[in-house]
């Protein structure tokens, strides 16, 4: 690979003994990987399941080294959303995190989203992760990524760092930035970076510059003793030690946490030495010297491309006060659940919270379980959503109010639907209706109506005309004993692949099935699984399941 003659000539100053066995990774094959969705598997269950699939990244539960012709994103398990591709190093920045079930996390520069459904794995479905982009082309793979990962606490914004601070302020237990940089670490991956680079003599310090206003905002949004990540992939120090030097000396509350990994593992420290005297910011000492407890990644001394990750911990507050909340939360919406279930039919999604309407109208899960309501909403004028998706569509569905149907209808809709093909489900959250489309969101977050949301929450399906249509989403996000009619296949027949590549089947009826694995009664809604994963909706007349897959979720 012919690299940019200033870029050799920076990295032979920086690296100077070293430089020779980094200059020679770029002769040989970048380091790829996948990383198993722990919303869905464990790395033990898959292997146990389906066999070792590469060697353990070291550094990730989950991650798997794959070659170029394992072709992993060809295989029906990607489709499931059993595992995300990604570079092995891009996987460290949410794995130091250290985000607990119940955490408020933010991912602020989150497209097309391998870090998010890495930070939602973590979760495992408590607490909420907001997910952000500012480049709105860049959000609809985002909303993909995450809603095929099964993420149900998720919501994603597509908006400016300020808009989310003024709107949040420090309410993050942990904020991932994985920043836009000049991609030096990445030439081996995409040689258009190298190209890009090239042509841009000024692109490290375009970048710092970009770097240092989001990680301004950025620090607003953290919670007092919360933390945040910075990544890049670049080995620039000006957009390294530099960028979170400058954030130091802007922000005293901060402070550097070291990383700790073992030798063996082969990363370098952060480099202080290498910044300018004006790239230091006036930093000094100790403030300056921890830098070196950040970490950079190197192709020449581990597997896996060019990376830098600085973890900051915010002085003040209860360590991880957000999980135990959470954590006490999340153990009394199980005791309401049952104290609801306990009264029988009479378990309901919450109130609707209108997009529009007033705080007070919102309401949690639990307050509407013990007072079912929906019946005394008024009609409400619909609001186009964001990037709305009937179905979880890829373009479609424009969001246009269901001629005639009030929220409360919709939400009614809804009830039935569930009653009917998901007698068991508990979700928790609040019940958002945006023109045709419902969303379940998770509770406790601050007004968001006046954010651009390409997702307020988990996409349930729509509600026109007189049916409700759930969505791909809301499909990814369940389980398949969550479903009282499914056909369960595995990826071995043939019916799995026609399933999605969009062909309609004509299985034995025998085939669909309750949850518990018995030949099911009624028609209509089917959920469809392969090897126990929801793989998405059928609708089933007694001898013929109508594949209701959409065609940007099909297999191609
Ligand atoms: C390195 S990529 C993120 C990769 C992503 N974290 C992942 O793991 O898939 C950086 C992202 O930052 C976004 N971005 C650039 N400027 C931004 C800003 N001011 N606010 C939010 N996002 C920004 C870009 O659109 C780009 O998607």
């Amino acid at each position: 690979m012919r690299l940019p003659a200033q870029f050799e000539h920076s990295m032979r100053e920086l690296l100077r003994e070293e430089a020779e066995a980094f200059l020679a990774t770029y002769a040989s094959p970048r380091t790829s990987g996948l990383r198993i969705n722990a919303l869905k598997l464990s790395r033990a269950a898959y292997e146990e399941r389906f066999g070792a699939a590469g060697d353990r990244i070291p550094w990730t539960a989950g991650g798997l080294y794959t070659a170029e012709e394992d072709r992993p994103g060809k295989h029906l398990h990607y489709y499931l959303g059993l595992y995300y591709i990604q570079e092995p190093s891009a996987m460290l920045p949410a794995e130091l995190l250290g985000v607990l079930p119940g955490h408020r996390v933010l991912d602020l520069c989150a497209a097309p989203g391998g870090k998010s459904t890495q930070l939602a794995g973590k979760l495992a479905g408590r607490g909420v992760l907001v997910t952000n982009d500012n480049a709105s082309e860049r959000t609809k793979a985002l909303a993909k990524n995450v809603e095929r990962a099964g993420a149900a606490n998720a919501i994603v914004m597509n908006e400016e760092p300020e808009r989310l601070a003024e709107a949040f302020g420090a309410f993050f237990d942990r904020v991932l930035v994985d920043a836009p940089c000049s991609g030096e670490g990445m030439f081996r991956k995409d040689e258009e970076m190298v190209r890009e680079w090239e042509r841009h003599p000024d692109t490290v310090q375009r970048y710092a510059a970009m770097q240092r206003g989001i990680l301004r905002e950025a620090a607003k949004l953290v919670a007092p003793g919360g933390k945040l990540l910075y990544s890049t992939c670049t080995f620039s120090p000006e957009e390294n030690e530099g960028s979170v030097a400058l954030f130091l000396a802007e922000h005293p509350d901060f402070s550097v946490e070291k990383v700790e990994a073992p030798p063996e593992w082969g990363f370098g420290p952060g480099r202080p030495d290498w910044l300018t005297p004006e790239g230091t910011a006036g930093l000094e000492g100790e403030r300056l010297a921890s830098l070196a407890g950040t970490v950079r990644v190197w192709p020449h001394r581990s597997r896996g491309e060019g990376h830098y990750a600085a973890l900051l911990v915010r002085e003040g507050g209860a360590a991880d006060a957000g999980a135990a909340v959470a954590d006490k939360s999340g153990a009394q919406d199980a005791a309401e659940t049952r104290e609801a279930e306990a009264a029988g039919r009479d378990w309901s999604f919450p109130p609707l919270a209108s997009v529009d309407g007033p705080a007070d109208r919102r309401a949690s899960v639990s307050a509407s379980m013990r007072t079912p309501a929906a019946a005394k909403e008024k009609p409400r004028p619909g609001r186009a959503p964001q990037g709305g998706h009937g179905r979880g569509r890829d373009s479609g569905g424009k969001g246009r109010p269901a001629a005639g149907q009030t929220d409360a209808q919709k939400r009614e809709m809804l009830m039935a639907f569930a009653r009917d093909m998901l007698p068991d489900w508990r979700p928790s959250g609040r019940l958002i209706v945006r023109g045709d489309m419902l969303y379940l969101q998770p509770d406790g977050l601050p007004p968001i109506e006046r954010l651009h949301p390409v997702r307020p929450g988990w996409l349930l399906g729509s509600a026109s005309k007189h049916r409700f249509e759930p969505s791909q989403a809301l499909a990814m996000g369940l389980r398949m004993t969550d479903a009282a009619r499914s056909l369960r296949l595995s990826s071995d027949e043939d019916e799995a692949l026609k399933y999605m590549k969009g062909e309609s089947l004509h299985p034995d009826p025998s085939r669909i099935t309750d949850a518990e694995g018995n030949p099911a009664s009624g028609r209509g809604w089917a959920l469809v699984c392969i090897d126990d994963c929801p793989a998405g909706w059928g609708r089933w007349d007694g001898a013929l399941l109508k594949n209701e897959l959409l065609p940007g979720w099909r297999w191609v």
